[in-house]
């Protein structure tokens, strides 16, 4: 794609990081890697408003007119002015008109005269104030209104309140949101400029991986890591190419990475990046581009790919690697701590970490510091605070565990085991996978 940008190389990144050490490399020393590695996409798309769902705002959007545009009422009652309430008794004021959501009462109220109004209608010129209509009582064509029942200014809704003229509405690089769509409806915006999407080619590396639909022969497993990419990519927003199931193989596998490489943005494998015999991934990543091979301190997803590669020939066309681990979970895992907010950047999002929750362990949980666990759990009320318990065997080949939980227990890199009752951070899953 002639806009990517010639983003840094791997060197040049590694260099500024201090005590960069690839073979036990600390989660947020791979993070930070990646975060100034990655490059950003550089097109910018109209979009009609709903389609502008999940993706990134690509410039600021400033409100070109006051919401609300007028004065209005937030309750349906009576408009008055708040001088005019009597402090020792009751208030008595006669009915001058009235005037409905999206009209303006045209006359005039009087001193002693109050308007019947509903919500979102024009205040009328004068009153400031609005009871709501079961505060009062009628007594013929009189609105009687108890000492107390409101104080000047109540129940109404100020121009421009929500959003001012010239205000600044949204930021750049705001992840759109429902909120957000009817915000920019509020402001008449038919279309938003957003970041086109980021283009996400993803395939299965293993000679013992079947597709669903074929047998399962003798020693082989069924494709999973695929299913899992495919739904947590999706929930991300991307375009994606799925390229299914490569084998072992250094020439389909050249010709799987070329493809990546040639239409997509990015490129996510699995498997074959430990250090197996059969592991001609490895070699053809190599072999591609400028890849390097981590093992980062954490657990699952200890080994792990990073960096890039081209198609090479004239007019080279390079995508973003991400050679995740094999086992189903690692993947999963190495996705949420690395690959989800690295497309989120390249996507032209602001960066917005997710937030953690504060549980209590049920059980004890044995951790060596010096690395990163994620532990799979699940998150239960507790009262007035959260619990979390562990799913089962946490090996990185059950999903099962995955499946199960509804968050990951994040054991920090200097943290040791936890007793039980101590406080833990769990990742809610809700939203994210
Ligand atoms: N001597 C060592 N062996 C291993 C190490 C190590 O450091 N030294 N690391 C272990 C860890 S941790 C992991 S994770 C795996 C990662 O290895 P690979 O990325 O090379 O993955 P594979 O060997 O191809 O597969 C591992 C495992 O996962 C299953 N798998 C792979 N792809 C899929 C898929 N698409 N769907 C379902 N299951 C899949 C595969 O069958 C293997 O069982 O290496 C450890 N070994
Ligand atoms: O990366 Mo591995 O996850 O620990 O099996």
């Amino acid at each position: 794609m002639s806009e990517r940008l010639l983003p840094p190389s791997l060197q040049q990144v590694a260099s500024c990081l201090s005590g960069y050490d690839p073979s036990a490399l600390p989660v947020a020393q791979a993070q930070e890697f990646i975060a100034r590695f990655v490059p950003r996409v550089r097109t910018v798309e109209k979009v009609a408003l709903r389609a502008a769902l999940g993706r990134s705002l690509a410039a600021d959007v400033v409100s070109p007119i006051d919401v609300p545009s007028h004065d209005n009422s937030a309750m349906d009652g009576y408009a008055l002015r708040g001088a005019e309430l009597a402090s020792d008794g009751p208030t008595r004021l006669r009915i001058a008109g009235s005037g409905l959501a999206g009209q303006q009462f045209a006359g005039a109220a009087g001193p002693g005269e109050c308007v019947r109004i509903m919500t979102g209608a024009v205040m009328p010129v004068g009153l400031d104030t609005v009871v709501p209509q079961e505060f009062t009582a009628l007594e013929g064509d009189q609105v009687v209104i108890p000492a107390g029942a409101v104080r000047t200014g109540d129940n109404r809704r100020l121009r421009g309140e929500d959003l001012a003229l010239g205000q600044p509405a949204l930021r750049r690089g705001k992840l759109l949101r429902p909120a957000d769509l009817g915000m920019l409806a509020s402001l008449g915006q038919a279309e938003v400029p957003v970041w086109r999407r980021l283009r996400v080619a993803f395939f299965s590396t293993g000679d013992e991986l079947r597709s669903i639909g074929e047998p399962l022969d003798a020693g082989c497993v069924y494709d999973s890591n695929r299913y899992t990419l495919h739904g947590m990519l999706q929930r991300l927003g991307v375009e994606l190419l799925d390229l299914g199931v490569v084998r072992d193989d250094a020439h389909a596998l050249e010709a799987a990475f070329r493809e990546a490489a040639d239409s997509a943005d990015a490129i996510i494998t699995s498997g074959g990046v430990s250090v197996g015999e059969a592991d001609y991934t490895k070699q053809v990543m190599k072999q591609l581009g400028e890849v390097a091979f981590w093992k980062i301190a954490m657990r699952p997803g200890r080994p792990m790919a990073f960096g890039r590669i081209s198609t090479g020939g004239p007019g080279s066309k390079s995508a973003v690697l991400f050679g995740l681990p094999g086992n189903p979970v690692a993947v999963m895992v190495t996705f949420y701590a690395f690959v989800r907010d690295a497309l989120l950047a390249m996507s032209g999002a602001a960066s917005a970490p997710l937030p953690l929750l504060r549980a209590r362990a049920v059980e004890a949980i044995r951790k060596k510091p010096g690395r990163t666990e994620y532990q799979r759990g699940v998150v239960e009320r507790d009262g007035t605070d959260w619990r979390v318990r562990i799913t089962g065997s946490q090996g990185s080949g059950i999903l099962r565990s995955m499946s199960e939980a509804n968050g990951l227990v994040v054991l920090h890199h200097e943290q040791g085991s936890v007793a039980a009752g101590d406080w833990v951070e769990v990742l809610p899953f809700e939203g994210l996978v």
